[in-house]
């Protein structure tokens, strides 16, 4: 019997060793078991040590394989990634603003975890206009907020006032993601559409295996919210499987190690849920 499994697009970059950008969210949209297409904007030369080269792929081949999914998928909601630079940010808002693909989940990738630049000051600009205002969800991690904000996170107060700074750019949801932070906990901020606003609270795992995190908890939303949950409920689902596939990892690599997509979300992964604080 054929069923009706959602059908889910990544519009990123490819990591040649597999652990970030479209490969972490192939892995993902299979792990929560919807159907992946992807649309490829950049090539990097990468693995767990650095990047060593970028290769961007042309406007209008980004085009052409947007319009090949449209033409035959029904995708019902479609994140990004990597974008580079404002050529691929403008054929990108460009096809969003006609395609009706769902809910679009915008990962603003700015910098990978071995310190390479992936997007240029220029692309910055560019998505603040056109593709925030496009966009269901925005998942910012904390250097990325600041940028997008224009204001220091030093403290739980600036993590607030930047998501709302963020959210007046014109996007409905922001993930404030708190990877980066230090303490031997991780606090996400979550600011909904209607106002209201929590916390996610979960124990640091101390590895540096976090190659990918901020693409496999971005992909695992969009999945859920194409299976169905409300946004709240897929962010909650989508932290506990990042919290599985870093707390169950997996040695592979020299440096920054990719996850194990693989891991089962069991209630152990979990976050605590701390509303209105
Ligand atoms: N060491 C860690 N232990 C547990 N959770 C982590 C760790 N590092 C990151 N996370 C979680 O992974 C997700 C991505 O986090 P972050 O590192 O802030 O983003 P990015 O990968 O985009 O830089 C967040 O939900 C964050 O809480
Ligand atoms: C192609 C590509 N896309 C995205 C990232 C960000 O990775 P991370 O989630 O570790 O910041 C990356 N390193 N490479």
């Amino acid at each position: 019997m054929v069923n009706k499994t959602p059908q889910v697009l990544t519009i990123a970059g490819m990591d040649s060793s597999g652990g970030a950008g479209v490969s972490a969210d192939l892995k993902t949209f299979a792990a929560q078991g919807v159907y992946g297409a992807n649309v490829i904007v950049a090539l990097t030369a990468q693995n767990t040590m650095g990047v060593q080269q970028v290769s961007m792929t042309s406007p209008s081949m980004i085009h052409a394989q947007l319009k090949s999914v449209v033409d035959d998928l029904k995708i019902s909601a479609v994140k990004s990634g990597m974008l580079g630079d404002v050529p691929t940010v403008e054929a990108v808002a460009e096809f969003l603003q006609q395609a009706d693909f769902g809910d679009y989940i915008l990962d603003p990738v700015m910098v990978a975890k071995g310190g390479a630049h992936l997007l240029s000051d220029e692309a910055i600009v560019a998505i603040k206009s056109s593709l925030i205002p496009l966009a269901t969800l925005i998942t910012p991690n904390m250097p990325e907020a600041e940028v997008l904000s224009g204001s220091n996170i030093t403290n739980h107060e600036d993590v607030m006032q930047s998501a709302s700074k963020i959210q007046q750019l014109g996007v409905e949801n922001v993930l404030l993601k708190g990877g980066h932070a230090s303490g031997k906990d991780v606090y996400d901020y979550i600011l909904l559409a209607d106002g209201s606003h929590f916390w996610l609270k979960s124990s640091r795992v101390d590895t540096i295996r976090t190659h990918g995190t901020g693409d496999t908890i971005s992909a695992a939303i969009t999945a859920r919210l194409a299976l169905g949950d409300d946004m709240k409920k897929a962010i909650i689902y989508a932290k506990a499987y990042v919290d599985a596939t870093i707390r169950e990892g997996i040695d592979v690599g020299h440096g920054h190690g990719p996850l194990n997509h693989q891991a089962r979300v069991a209630d152990r992964h979990f976050p605590e849920v701390l509303e209105n604080v």
